[in-house]
């Protein structure tokens, strides 16, 4: 399964990368840096739905998606077009990200950033604070309770947001009771990469208030933007659609426009 992979290779990375620093020494790196103020969660919360733009230049359901991929004029357009967030791959071999990639994004954008990886360990976090991350992912399936409650509790010291993503009702629990403030469904399933945008819907209930609700994966048209605000997302994460865009501002206008 491709999602055993995906978190085995992270794994081997993140051993990868404490051979040259070590959690102890990324800790204090991280730790030495002031606090964040949580705005990535802060910035999805209003009455409008918020939009977190992608930069992502290929994926394991779609292979390369953008084989130019000027990431630099990517993070210009999605900030000239208004995305309320960015979101930034770095996971190296199925979705051809990387930290230097995240690292020349976050220069260009003022933005609030989530670094999109697979967390497998606490030392990701560290690392995602030090490359100028304002959230991070934390994905139930390879995740237990307890686990997403202490990685939350990193994260709630360093001041930045974790967006828990589920994928179904028991993931949606376990979330819950991590203590989750920012609850994404994924319409993806990510062992088969079936697309579902009823998923967000039927698990929308599961999250209490007070916590923001994000929609992601599948939004392929406005109308899609549109049922997923109906039913009831704060924000709606979109990668694909975007980057496949000539006219990244038009787009995501008409994406905007479509959940007014
Ligand atoms: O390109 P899409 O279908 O708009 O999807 C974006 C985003 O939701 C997707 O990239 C994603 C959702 N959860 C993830 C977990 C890991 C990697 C990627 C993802």
């Amino acid at each position: 399964m491709i999602l055993d992979e995906l978190a085995a290779h992270a794994r081997e990375r993140v051993a990868a990368d404490k051979a040259k620093i070590s959690l102890e020494d990324m800790k204090a790196q991280a730790e030495a840096l002031p606090k964040g103020d949580f705005r990535f969660e802060k910035a999805l919360a209003g009455r409008d739905c918020a939009f977190i733009c992608e930069v992502k230049k290929a994926s394991p359901s779609k292979g390369v998606i953008d084989p130019v991929f000027d990431f630099e004029a990517i993070a210009q357009s999605y900030e000239q077009a208004g995305a309320d967030c960015v979101s930034c791959l770095t996971e190296p071999k199925w979705f051809l990200g990387s930290d230097e990639i995240f690292q020349k994004v976050r220069g260009i954008v003022t933005k609030p950033m989530i670094r999109k990886d697979f967390t497998v360990d606490e030392y990701q976090i560290y690392q995602a604070k030090v490359l100028g991350a304002d959230a991070v992912l934390l994905i139930c399936t390879l995740l237990d309770t307890e686990t997403i409650r202490d990685y939350i509790g990193i994260c709630d010291k360093l001041g930045i947001s974790a967006l828990v993503e589920t994928h179904d009702a028991q993931e949606m629990q376990s979330a819950v009771r991590a203590g989750a403030r920012l609850i994404g469904v994924n319409n993806r399933n990510l062992k088969d990469f079936t697309v579902d945008l009823g998923n967000a819907a039927r698990l929308r209930e599961g999250a209490p208030d007070g916590t923001v609700f994000v929609a992601e994966s599948g939004v392929a048209s406005p109308a899609d933007a549109a049922a997923l605000r109906k039913t009831g997302a704060d924000a709606v994460l979109v990668g694909e659609y975007l980057m496949r865009a000539a006219d990244k501002k038009q787009a995501l206008d008409a994406l905007r426009e479509a959940t007014k």
